[in-house]
């Protein structure tokens, strides 16, 4: 896949391209739809399937102050989106300027003159352009006069409508099934593997703690079943190399213990020898346990993880 930062880097002899348009944080099961649908345009008229994104969210700029919390770090939309079939990754600075642009300017500079935008596909609710003036019908109208077609693809409804404030609302209640139901795979947090107390080790359970971005979707405090996964970024040990492995997940302040920052923390299930220090990892959400709780005693606490293991090596059994 390719990766263009800003209209800018579009070559000047590029040919026509089937064109989507959105944040696709989180790459849902809606999201998914309208790119493989745009991805089997593009393969019917022979051309690129062109993803054009906004870095911030517009969201964020629209609404000053609003910075809802992110469901995938830019590394993994960018996996997600190049499996889906994206030939290529167009990210364009949302500035306020660009904000400002009418429908039709949008239309026109962006879809027309730089991407020579032959094919559309948007999702059905698809609006754009300044105060999101334009819709579906509103982008119909342009394409005749631009020369491109529009597909609006029907939105993915459960018991209610798949979005990405839909998977955050499941996250903040710490119910990761329904997430991960509308994700199509379990939620993941991604991070870096930090040091915490060394305590761990002592109660028989030494646990990764996982440094997220600041915006970074974390779910509701509790302890969950899932798995613990080593990412291909930087030095890895080769056995570590695409390892996945079933894990207890704790999030929260650990209260037996006083006075801990908020913490998202995996053991991975009978491999005590591991050394993942520096390591980028993957924590990944299937089910939840329980809520993390006070205990009068560590004897206590470690009898409570262990009956959770017993728990987790059901839940992730293949
Ligand atoms: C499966 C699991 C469940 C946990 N549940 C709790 C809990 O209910 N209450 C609590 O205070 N800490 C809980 N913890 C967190 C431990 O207190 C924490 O892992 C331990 O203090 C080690 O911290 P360290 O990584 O900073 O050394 C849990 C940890 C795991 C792995
Ligand atoms: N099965 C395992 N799951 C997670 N981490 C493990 C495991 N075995 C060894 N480790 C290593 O031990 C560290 C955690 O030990 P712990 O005593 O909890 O220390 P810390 O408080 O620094 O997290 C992890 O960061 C990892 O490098």
């Amino acid at each position: 896949m390719l990766g263009w930062h800003g209209l800018d880097e579009v070559p000047g002899d590029w040919g026509c391209s089937v064109v989507t348009i959105g944040v696709f944080d989180g790459v849902h099961l809606g999201h998914r739809r309208v790119i493989e649908r745009g991805a089997a345009r593009a393969r019917e008229l022979g051309s690129p399937l062109v993803l054009v994104t906004f870095d911030p969210p517009p969201a964020e700029v629209v609404k000053p102050g609003s910075r809802p919390a992110r469901l995938t770090t830019a590394r993994h939309r960018t996996e997600l989106l190049a499996e889906l079939g994206v030939d290529v990754l167009c990210v364009v600075p949302f500035t306020v300027e660009f904000s400002r642009l009418s429908p039709e300017e949008f239309a026109q500079t962006v879809l027309a003159d730089r991407l020579r935008a032959s094919a559309v596909v948007v999702g059905a609710d698809f609006h754009f352009g300044h105060m999101a003036a334009g819709d579906l019908e509103t982008l119909r109208t342009l394409g005749d006069k631009h020369d491109f077609t529009v597909e609006g693809v029907p939105l993915v409804t459960g018991t209610q409508t798949v979005s990405s404030s839909l998977v955050r609302d499941h996250l903040v209640e710490g119910d990761v099934e329904a997430a991960a139901r509308a994700l199509g795979r379990p939620h993941r947090v991604e991070g870096i593997v930090v040091r915490g107390y060394q305590r761990g080790r002592t109660l028989g359970f030494p646990t990764a703690n996982v440094e997220s971005p600041p915006q970074t979707a974390i779910p509701a405090d509790g302890v969950y079943a899932g798995w613990l996964r080593c990412l291909p970024v930087g030095n890895i040990p080769a056995a570590y190399g695409g390892a996945r492995w079933p894990a207890a997940i704790s999030v929260g302040t650990n209260p037996t213990f006083d006075g801990v920052p908020r913490t998202v923390e995996a053991y991975a299930l009978d491999h005590d020898d591991l050394d993942l220090y520096g390591a980028h990892v993957a924590v990944e959400f299937g089910a939840r346990l329980r809520d993390n709780l006070r205990f009068d005693s560590i004897e206590a606490l470690v009898a409570q993880i262990h009956a959770d293991v017993v728990q987790v090596r059901v839940l992730t059994a293949s």
